[in-house]
């Protein structure tokens, strides 16, 4: 990922500065136009599962995060409630949310210790392959989170699409 090794991580145009708390990770913006074929790609995976098309949200550019040791992502749901909302008011940051998320891992599970995506309810750690896609519904059902990362890095790409298609899921 030496791409994403050299770029530093500036504020997002967004989302403002990322809160540390909860997830002390680096990150770079996608250009819409990787970002279409991304979606693209992944979109007859998404129609085929979930029955939906996913579309990228123009506002919210898919973001690479890059998770070095001792970094995770607490429990935590990408659906958008008030709580989102009040934080966006006091923070400053926007509201991020969307329909569907997507993760897509971009190295591979050899090159970083710890760093499962976690769900609750029920309960599954996933540390797939380099290229896998793993999409969920961005609502308070699904909560999950990053566990912290114990050695080398772990990257990966996150987009945030709304969907058409047979409804939302
Ligand atoms: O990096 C990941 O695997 C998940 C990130 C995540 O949950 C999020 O950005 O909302
Ligand atoms: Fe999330």
């Amino acid at each position: 990922m030496d791409h994403a090794k050299t770029r530093t991580a500036r504020p997002r145009t967004y989302q403002g500065v990322i809160d540390e708390s909860l997830r002390k990770s680096e990150y770079i913006e996608v250009p819409p136009a990787l970002e279409e074929m991304v979606i693209s790609h992944c979109g007859a995976h998404v129609r085929g599962h979930f029955g939906v098309t996913p579309a990228r949200k123009p506002a919210q550019p898919a973001v690479i995060y890059r998770y070095g040791p001792g970094v995770g992502f607490v429990a935590h749901h990408d659906e958008v409630t008030d709580v989102e909302r009040e934080r966006a008011r006091t923070n400053g940051q926007p509201v991020v949310g969307g329909d569907l998320t997507l993760v897509i891992w971009l190295n591979t599970p050899d090159s970083y210790g710890g760093g499962e995506l976690f769900f609750k309810n029920p309960t599954q750690d996933f540390k797939p392959s380099c290229g896998s896609l793993i999409a969920f519904p961005a609502t308070r059902n699904h909560i999950h989170g990053v566990r912290p990362i114990t050695r080398g890095e772990r990257v990966t790409l996150v987009v945030r699409t709304d969907v058409g298609g047979a409804g939302a899921p």
